[in-house]
């Protein structure tokens, strides 16, 4: 389900403390530690920048917007994450923004020096989302490393765009926001990689689906992926997801209700 621009509004500032004016296109900025998010963000933004802590963290928190084509976008630089099977608090931020603050594009920012560990949260953030921009940066120390990274090919596996970029340089950045806005206006449809799993994890997958599924669509979040952190025992996960209905969608039962229909 799309949330209404009001809807998603209230919510950015009751769950995140962040201001989403209604006409803006909203855009989460994720990827690995130090591959040079902030760096995409500083030269997407320049000085229209806004820093804070996340609400009851003390964890940053930058948000900043640029103007493109006549639309206003907000971007949220998000910390660092390896993975959205969260341990860490700074995991546990990002996980829960790309849960559930339904951004109009989400742009995970690839080390090109290391794709394959890379990947790894690419691929999890498609099992979110499929309004997403990757942008493989660090394309320079590739370079210097010799490795030569076939774009065409790993966009056609991955179905979404691929950017390469060279952020430092300011290389790249004009065609990333050129998708940005494609994918956030919905002019390029993508088709994200998803993976299957073993035959008993997709049976047990597909026995969850009925019992999360009015959970899902008021959250806008995909059924196959609580299903699937139900089946991990994602105790963090869960927690966000409780308090996430509990304070934004009070109709929606909670997982513990919901337990007890299993
Ligand atoms: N050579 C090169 N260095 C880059 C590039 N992009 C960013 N950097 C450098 O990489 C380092 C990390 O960049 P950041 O933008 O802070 O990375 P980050 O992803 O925000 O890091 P965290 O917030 O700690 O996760 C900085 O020293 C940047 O100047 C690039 O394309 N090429
Ligand atoms: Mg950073």
């Amino acid at each position: 389900m799309i949330l209404s621009a009001e809807k998603k509004s209230i919510l950015w500032q009751n769950y995140f403390g962040i201001s989403l004016a209604n006409d803006q296109l909203s855009i989460a900025l994720a990827g690995n530690p130090n591959v040079g998010k902030s760096t995409i963000f500083n030269a997407l933004t320049g000085l229209h920048q806004h820093t804070g802590n996340w609400p009851g963290k003390t964890v940053d928190n930058a948000q900043g917007s640029f103007r493109y084509q006549q639309k206003s976008f907000l971007i949220v630089d998000l910390p660092g994450t390896y993975s959205l099977l969260a341990k860490s608090v700074e995991e546990q931020i990002a996980r829960d923004f790309l849960c559930f603050a339904n951004p109009d594009v989400t742009v995970v920012v690839l080390d090109a020096t290391c794709l394959e560990r890379n990947l790894n949260l690419a691929l999890q953030v498609f099992e979110i989302t499929p309004k997403v921009v990757v942008c493989l940066n660090l394309m320079d120390e590739a370079g210097k490393k010799n490795l030569v990274i076939d774009i065409p090919s790993l966009e056609r596996e991955l179905g979404v765009p691929v950017i390469a970029a060279a952020a430092r340089q300011g290389e790249g950045l004009t065609e990333l926001r050129r998708k940005i806005f494609e994918v956030a206006t919905g002019s390029l449809k993508t088709n994200p990689r998803q993976i299957i799993y073993s035959k008993d994890v997709e049976t047990a997958i597909n026995e969850l689906l009925p019992l999360v599924e009015d959970i899902a669509i008021n959250n806008a979040l995909p059924p196959r992926w609580i299903a699937l952190r139900l089946l991990d025992g994602d105790g963090s996960f869960l927690k966000s997801l409780n308090g996430f209905l509990a304070n934004d969608q009070p109709s929606v039962h909670s997982w513990e209700e919901s337990k007890c229909a299993l």
